[in-house]
């Protein structure tokens, strides 16, 4: 609701809507009674709006969306009407985050004032869909039809600051808001409204708009990877040019062309499931949750290893405001760790940032860290050498974490006297940017070391996602089918570049060829010769070429690596680069090792489609995810979405895998192209469907209902 109260000949609106104050029906009804009231009670000279609690309000309430709520009159544009065309002033009086239909409230407003920790924005886009209570018509008048692109096209928030230099806010306040904005309200009674109106200003260098928008649309086509709504946004905001009133129609029409996509609930979808993963329970047991399970208070860490994953978890919790020590046994690598993050560190902050961080060679120097994340080589040798140590020279009840990429947690906490206190938290690289933390459970872990991983999660701001324990765990055990379909594909007459346009094309920022000579080919081949697959010469004496344990075994990667072609670390890997360039260029010298492969075995080159590489390399993946839920090793099919979303750059605007398989291509239709494959390639164990898959066809029920995504 809005509450209506009256300072003197202010009349002041308080949304309030607790978390966020966003606009249910109930407050977009209760906001255009109280300016019925306002404009009615002659006492009355000007109207402030803000928000209660927290924050001014942070838009549409998105539930709404899917249940047609949204469009209940008044509906958001019938309210931002209302203010705009008051007789009488009204200002917005900013705190906390204005977004979306916030932002929208506080630009059909006649002043806006801002504290100033306040932000702005219109973050739509992420949802599928365009600031439709006029962002798109009226941010353009204020600062121009390039930001407006830039700021609803990227949704980021801007602070007050920001908005003031851009002419966005008038004013920045400091002090109780309420007062500031009762007095400027007083003091601008009786002046008249209507040069106030953003809607009656006309955008400027309107002439230079067309040329504006072509250069920008091939910057957003291309960052959007396969989302419509960027560039949708772009075709409303083009129409700002327009008389207002015919803006607002064509804004209108291309908002509800996006509100019936498929893109905009996949969205939708995604933003809810972000935040559903924190309210975790242990996959199996679902008696252990969230809410039962307490976190042990954390304030200093340890980080063993400081090689590329050890550095950038350092960075993280350093950020964060973390006391780190940083151990590492290879001193050179040790000074250069401390470099690079004094240079990542913003410099602002550096020192301070920097006087909370200890390096040590010595494990003593551990005693007393709350708890201690492992990063040293994927090796389960050295990990459990580490974990040894470790349980030897922490106190008590230091909980210690691994950073294995996929080694079995249980078999690592085995050789400690405290199984209970031994987690995995998986990181991703780079580990101070990217927001995905995998947390697992192993057998004994104890509900309150689980809590206190997913605790750390938030602390540092991460995106926590707790499954349960596997080879792989859930991110690389999907991406494990995927890889491999990559390179059947190869075998088969696609070459690195036709699989990695067909992916990227389909989303993803990078193909699986790309993608392994940024991170080094040479980490799934160590993992391969680790696991008896194949050695450093070529394939284990008496194995066959093309089969491994029974499996169909494709040996183009580690032929690659046999060659020393690691990737872009040594300019070349599955394409060449240029000195210091990091473009991925075709080489000759792959294609002829793959053309004379597909000779030496037998295989006849053909033509494959771009569907068909997305299929064959993306309907396994989501396969491997239907085992995943089968055997409880994921909770729901939200955690692996969320996992695929932030950890693997699986496109936002479809969803994730799972919702992806369900929503848009469909059960039924995924299991019979599976089942087309599969008789295909027999042996290409990943291609058969997964049992659940099939039951789910047969007897119907959606993936929600498997676990207990029930707010969506
Ligand atoms: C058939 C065709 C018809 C077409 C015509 C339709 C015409 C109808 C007219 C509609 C016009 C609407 C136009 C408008 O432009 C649309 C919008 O405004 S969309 C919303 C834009 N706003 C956002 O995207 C903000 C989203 N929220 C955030 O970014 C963050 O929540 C925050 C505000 C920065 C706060 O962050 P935190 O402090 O970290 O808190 P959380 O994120 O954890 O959130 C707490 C809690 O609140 C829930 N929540 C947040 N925002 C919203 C929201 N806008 N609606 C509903 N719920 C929201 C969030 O989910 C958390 O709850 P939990 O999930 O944990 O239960
Ligand atoms: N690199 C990635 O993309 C990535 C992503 C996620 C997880 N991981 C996992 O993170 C872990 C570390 O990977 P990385 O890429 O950072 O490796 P890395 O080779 O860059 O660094 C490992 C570091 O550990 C140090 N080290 C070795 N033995 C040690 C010991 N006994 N005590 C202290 N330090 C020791 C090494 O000197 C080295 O600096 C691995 O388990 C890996 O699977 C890596």
């Amino acid at each position: 609701m809005a509450e209506y109260s009256t300072l003197g000949s202010v009349a002041v609106l308080q949304v309030n809507n607790p978390p966020v104050n966003s606009f249910s029906h109930h407050v977009r009804q209760a906001l255009v009674d109280g300016l019925e009231r306002a404009q009615r009670d002659p006492a009355v000279r000007s109207i402030v709006i803000m928000g209660k609690g927290r924050t001014f309000p942070a838009g549409a309430d998105i539930r709404e969306f899917g249940s047609g709520a949204a469009v209940k009159m008044p509906n958001l544009l019938m309210v931002l009407q209302a203010v705009d065309t008051c007789q009488k002033p009204v200002v917005s009086a900013i705190h906390g985050t204005a977004l979306g239909g916030g932002f929208e409230l506080a630009l059909a407003s006649h002043y806006r004032l801002a504290v100033p920790s306040a932000r702005m924005g219109l973050p739509e886009v992420h949802l599928g869909i365009l600031p439709g209570a006029g962002g798109t018509q009226r941010l353009p008048r204020v600062v121009g039809v390039k930001t407006a692109i830039q700021m609803i096209t990227s949704g980021q928030h801007i602070k007050a600051q920001q908005a003031l230099s851009l002419g966005i806010v008038d004013k920045i306040v400091q002090g109780d808001l309420l007062k500031e904005a009762v007095s400027f309200a007083r003091s601008v009674e009786g002046r008249p409204v209507e040069d106030r109106r953003i809607s009656q200003k006309t955008v400027p260098e309107a002439d230079k708009v067309d040329e504006v928008v072509e250069a920008a649309r091939k910057t957003i086509l291309r960052k959007a990877r396969g989302a419509i709504a960027p560039m949708t946004c772009v075709q409303a905001i083009q129409a700002s040019v327009l008389p207002f009133e015919a803006g607002m129609a064509r804004e209108a029409e291309l908002m509800a062309f996006l509100m019936t996509s498929w893109q905009a609930p996949a969205q939708q979808y995604a933003f809810f499931s972000e935040r559903e993963v924190r309210r975790w329970s242990h996959p199996r047991d679902k008696r252990i949750n969230f809410k039962t399970a307490k976190p042990r208070v954390v304030k200093s860490v340890g980080v063993v290893g400081a090689g590329t994953m050890g550095m950038g978890i350092t960075i993280n919790l350093l950020q964060a405001g973390l006391k780190v020590v940083m151990l590492e046994v290879n001193k050179k690598q040790l000074d250069k760790a401390v470099n690079t993050i004094k240079k990542t560190l913003s410099q602002k902050s550096a020192s301070q940032k920097m006087s909370q961080l200890t390096t040590a060679m010595d494990y003593s120097q551990l005693r007393d860290v709350d708890i201690v994340i492992e990063a040293v080589f994927e090796n389960m040798r050295l990990k459990k050498e580490v974990f040894r140590k470790l349980d030897a020279v922490t106190k008590p009840q230091t909980i210690l974490a691994s950073n294995t990429s996929g080694l079995n947690i249980d078999e690592i906490a085995a050789v400690t006297k405290r199984p209970d206190k031994v987690v995995g938290t998986h990181f991703f690289a780079p580990a101070n940017v990217m927001r995905l933390l995998e947390n697992i459970y192993g057998r004994q872990t104890s509900p309150e070391t689980v809590a206190t991983a997913m605790q750390l999660g938030v602390t540092i701001g991460k995106v926590g996602v707790l499954v349960g324990n596997c080879p792989g765990f859930v991110g690389n055990r999907m991406l494990g089918s995927y890889t491999a379909e990559a390179v059947f594909l190869l075998e088969e007459g696609a070459e690195p570049q036709d699989v990695d346009r067909a992916i990227e094309e389909f989303g993803f920022p990078m193909g699986p060829f790309r993608m392994g000579d940024l991170s080094g080919t040479d980490i799934g081949w160590k993992g391969r010769i680790a696991k008896g697959l194949t050695t450093e010469h070529g394939p284990p004496p008496a194995t066959p070429a093309l089969y491994r344990r029974g499996n169909r075994y494709c040996p183009l990667p580690d032929m690659l690596c046999m060659k020393g072609r690691l990737g872009q670390k040594t300019g070349a890997g599955w394409y060449r680069y240029e000195p210091g360039s990091r473009t991925a260029l075709p080489d000759p010298v792959v294609l002829q090792m793959i053309q004379d492969y597909r000779q030496e075995h037998g295989f006849k080159k053909r033509t494959i489609s771009s569907q068909e590489i997305v299929e064959r390399c993306l309907y396994p993946l989501i396969n491997e995810g239907f085992h995943i839920l089968d055997e409880g090793i994921a909770a729901r099919s939200l955690d692996i979405d969320v996992i695929y979303l932030f950890g693997y750059g699986w496109p936002r605007h479809t969803g994730g895998p799972m919702y992806y398989a369900e929503r848009v291509i469909g059960l039924e239709k995924l299991l019979c192209s599976l089942e087309t494959y599969s008789a295909r390639y027999p042996d290409h164990a990943h291609l058969q469907p997964s049992p659940l898959l099939r039951n789910m066809v047969a007897k119907g029920g959606s993936l929600a209902a498997l676990g207990t995504d029930s707010k969506l």
